[in-house]
């Protein structure tokens, strides 16, 4: 097995105080095995499977299977037909916050969308009206557009801006805001890709500033009674639940939401509910979800698509 480095050490000793847990961690990050492939049926899914499929978690819902290792859904012809979409089972986890949202949810806002994954599970899972997906960085765009039109994600929209452009054009707009943000990518490790300085503690406070700022915009859109999710696929506490912390200082109209299905996955780091999937479980590398809500009484505020530069419609 290959040395940890003393940054991965010092985050394993900081995430857990069990110290069969923090090797378990560590071993899973240097020396990484695979995990299950995973879809979203887009469409009905088909009576007969035509993939080796894994008993689902209790969570997991239905339009998601978990296929067996060695299955490649890609490459399969009903993927470019649209069909499904594929995805790790961490961002099903994350994205799983939604399955507790019991109200009709007219307008989704995706803020940090491509390449779709998050987008793609929120439409199946709440059928809005509207879908707008936000992918602020230009050359990640085309992937985006591309899955949605494969996998006839409609009705929705593409658009391209900086977070901060929506606070005032959309406020307290959108029933459902999503923001998959961008992180230091830690757990990439675990999947055996590489993330140079991903435990670097400049690294980490960078990433963790441009987080506030994301989640900041992204929840001024949020409607009364609307949701705000917030997930990463990173360990470091300052990325997730300090982040979660700084919002509910900073924005005290918000409260963070238990979902009861994940509670055997709730942060021992914080008493706020939120949620963690680790490695060393088996199901994917990792990530951090967290559902709040504003408890604001009120209307949403119509919003005028005209005022945007939209780049894709279906
Ligand atoms: C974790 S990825 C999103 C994955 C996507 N939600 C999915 O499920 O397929 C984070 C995204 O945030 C975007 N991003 C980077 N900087 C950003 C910023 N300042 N504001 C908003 N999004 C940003 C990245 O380009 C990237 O597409």
């Amino acid at each position: 097995m290959e040395k940890p480095s003393n940054l991965l050490l010092k985050v394993a000793h900081r995430l857990f105080d069990d110290t069969d847990e923090q090797a378990k961690f560590i071993a899973a990050l240097v020396n990484p095995q695979p995990f299950a492939p995973c879809i979203i049926w887009c469409q009905d899914k088909l009576e007969v499977s035509p993939f080796a499929v894994e008993t689902p978690t209790l969570w997991q819902p239905e339009f998601v299977d978990r296929l067996s290792l060695g299955e490649k859904p890609g490459q399969h012809p009903l993927h470019q037909q649209g069909y499904f979409y594929c995805l790790d089972f961490s961002s099903v986890f994350a994205a799983s916050v939604l399955l507790t949202i019991n109200q009709p949810v007219p307008l989704v806002f995706d803020m940090c969308a491509a390449p779709g994954g998050k987008s793609v599970f929120a439409w199946k899972a709440l059928k809005p009206d509207l879908l707008i997906s936000n992918e602020v960085i230009g050359k990640r765009l085309g992937m985006l557009i591309s899955n949605l039109k494969r996998c006839h994600i409609q009705p929705s929209c593409v658009v391209n801006r900086d977070s901060s452009i929506f606070v005032e054009m959309f406020a307290e707009s959108s029933n459902l805001v999503l923001v998959d943000a961008p992180c230091t990518g830690q757990s990439l490790l675990a999947k055996g890709e590489k993330a140079p300085g991903c435990f670097h503690h400049t690294a980490i406070n960078k990433s963790a500033n441009r987080q506030k700022r994301i989640i900041a915009n992204s929840a001024q859109i949020v409607a009364p009674q609307g949701y705000l999710v917030y997930m990463t696929c990173t360990y470091s506490p300052e990325e997730n639940e300090q982040v979660c912390e700084w919002l509910l200082a900073r924005f005290p109209q918000f409260q963070a939401v238990e979902v009861s299905h994940l509670s055997k996955y709730q942060s021992h780091l914080t008493s706020i509910p939120c949620y963690r999937m680790f490695p060393q479980d088996g199901l994917g590398a990792g990530a951090f979800t967290v559902l709040f809500k504003n408890m604001n009484e009120g209307d949403a505020k119509q919003i005028n698509l005209n005022n945007l530069a939209v780049i894709h419609q279906m």
